[in-house]
């Protein structure tokens, strides 16, 4: 299985390539890795994604969709996504167990077919914008937490590689799913940085001590006045945690 060996993430949240390739050079000797997600791919395809990736030394790729249709539809959304090269995909674990599986079948296919690594699948849980309020809104009248786990076991079941989840649910799903399975944790939030629209946050050293895999950190960096310097102070809390001197 992939390894990343740098676990922070830069989400590059914009529809623009250049803006996104000059911010993905400014983190690039901090982050291990960017994200690109809807604003980006819906403005600018794969060939955006690739660009922006090659311009960077070929920097891995969580190419975020989140996909959520009908099994067939995810799965042919996933063949053609593996043409942009990510490293990691996703779809929502609420899509349900079919789609899920159709999913990792669509990984393997893909990835033959453009001759590319075979790209992670993750499952997003509960959106980390999202409080107990909001699920219950939805008609999910479960505890936040107990719809992760159950939305991450399903996941598993079905061959997934790991979720998307807030840190707040890390340590219980490292203890449910095992050392494995893929924790990536969006809602990261230094303490010096604003919390923006997120509300399940914690700090890049709390979401790791939690269990995370992987960070992923948006504005907190890139709508810095110093993105550069940003990105290496949250790549300094990190290094600090994984040394365990914070
Ligand atoms: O799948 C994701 O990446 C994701 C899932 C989730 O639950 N919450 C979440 O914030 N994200 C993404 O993670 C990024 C977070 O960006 P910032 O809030 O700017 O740090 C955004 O690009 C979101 O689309």
């Amino acid at each position: 299985m992939t390894a990343f060996p740098n676990p922070l993430f830069v989400a590059l949240d914009t529809p623009d390539v250049a803006e996104a390739t000059t911010m993905a050079a400014k983190v690039a000797e901090a982050a291990g890795g960017v994200k690109l997600g809807l604003e980006f791919f819906v403005a600018n395809g794969p060939k955006g994604v690739r660009e922006v990736s090659k311009a960077s030394d070929d920097v891995p790729v969580f190419l975020d969709l989140k996909f959520h249709d009908i099994p067939n539809t995810v799965a042919g959304a996933i063949r053609s996504a593996c043409a942009a090269r990510p490293a990691i995909v996703n779809v929502h674990g609420a899509g349900g167990r079919d789609m899920m599986k159709a999913a990792v079948d669509a990984s393997h296919d893909g990835a033959a077919r453009h001759l590319v690594t075979r790209p992670l699948v993750l499952a997003v849980t509960v959106l980390t914008s999202m409080d107990q309020t909001d699920l219950s809104e939805t008609g999910v009248s479960r505890s936040v937490s107990d719809q992760v786990l159950e939305l991450a076991l399903l996941a598993r079941e079905c061959g997934i590689d790991g979720v998307v989840c807030s840190a707040h649910e890390a340590a219980m799903l490292r203890e449910a799913c095992g050392p494995n399975f893929k924790l990536i944790v969006p809602g990261v939030r230094p303490a010096w940085s604003a919390t923006n629209d997120q509300k399940r946050i914690m700090t890049p050293a709390e979401a790791l001590h939690a269990g995370a895999d992987i960070l992923v950190v948006g504005r907190p960096i890139t709508a810095a006045v110093e993105p550069t310097a940003a990105a290496h102070r949250v790549a300094q809390e990190i290094r600090h945690a994984q040394s365990g001197s914070l």
